[in-house]
């Protein structure tokens, strides 16, 4: 669904130009859910609007549902963004109309896109498990319902893919876990790919794989494991499933990785490293403490 190869975005302001992605590769399968973590400022929204067409990538290759998001002309990239994406904001409710129902806030952006069907309203409504709140206003549905309207308009389109930026950053912790499981519901009822970016750690639960960016650059992925633990092998039964989690670290295709920071100050890494191969393993050495030397004279 998404390739991405050394994916640059140069943002340019005033003398100043901020590289907000250095290099980025990143590949999405089709129905995959995913997301994407990383501090602020690394670079993580910047890809979202990359990869739904809201800005364009300064280099580098992009395409998406097969299509090549640097060649699109500014027409194409429209109906890129209306028939293909999705888009759930953090801040999504603040777009709603407080006094029309959950109803007529669904309807609203179809009849401007030319297409009325109340019918189709109720129907995405339904989905996200409202339909019994379509009549409310939005100012009388909670903050996660509201969201839950903004996730039933970012379907409207049947988009192939959906693009969350921080969709549970305005709600309490248990509204965020419904809201992640109902991600969970759309990716695996309708297939559909959901891409959600993220602060919150404990989206490593509730999705396929996690990718860290850090500077830009993708540089780790924590994929979700399901294997018979040691209580299942204890009792031969290979039916009591436990869940891991595992961290990789990205080589990109100049066979560059980031080394935790933790690490390197662990072993007190600074500037150089010795690298050697040693039966089978790669083997990163910190240069010698300086006051070896001193005392080998
Ligand atoms: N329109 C812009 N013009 C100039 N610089 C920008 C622009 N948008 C983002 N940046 C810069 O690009 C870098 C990456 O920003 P981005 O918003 O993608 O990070 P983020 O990981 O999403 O952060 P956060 O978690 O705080 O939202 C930052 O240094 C940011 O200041």
């Amino acid at each position: 669904m998404i390739v991405c190869e050394n994916l640059v975005k140069i943002y340019k302001a005033a003398d100043l130009e901020v590289v907000a992605l250095q290099g980025l590769d990143l590949t999405v399968e089709d129905g995959e859910l995913m997301g994407i973590i990383g501090n602020s400022g690394s670079g993580k929204s910047t890809l979202l609007n990359m990869l739904g067409g809201l800005d364009r990538p300064s280099a580098g290759k992009l395409f998406v549902a097969g299509k090549n998001l640097f060649r699109l002309s500014q027409a194409e990239l429209i109906q890129y963004r209306l028939r293909t994406v999705g888009f759930v904001w953090q801040n999504n409710a603040r777009n709603l109309i407080p006094y029309l129902s959950a109803q007529q806030n669904v309807e609203l952006p179809m009849l401007i896109a030319g297409q009325r069907k109340r019918d189709r309203a109720g129907e995405l409504l339904e989905i996200v498990g409202l339909g019994h709140r379509k009549k409310n206003k939005l100012n009388e549905l909670s903050g996660g319902e509201q969201q839950r309207v903004a996730i039933a308009i970012a379907l409207a389109n049947q988009p192939k893919l959906l693009l969350a930026d921080e969709p549970t950053g305005s709600v309490d912790s248990r509204t965020a876990a419904m809201i992640l499981d109902l991600f969970q519901e759309l990716n695996r009822s309708m297939g559909l790919t959901v891409v959600i970016v993220t602060h919150d750690l404990e989206i490593a639960r509730k999705v396929d794989r996690v990718v860290a960016i850090r500077d830009g650059k993708t540089s780790s992925e924590i994929l979700r494991r399901s294997s018979a633990g040691e209580e299942g092998e204890e009792t031969g039964r290979s039916d009591i499933e436990v869940e891991t989690h595992e961290e990789w670290a990205v080589l990109d295709q100049a066979g560059r990785i980031q080394i935790p920071q933790e690490y390197l100050q662990e072993i007190g890494a600074d500037g150089k490293m010795k690298i050697e191969l040693e039966e089978g393993r790669i083997v990163l050495y910190p240069p010698p403490p300086k006051h070896a030397s001193v005392q080998a004279k």
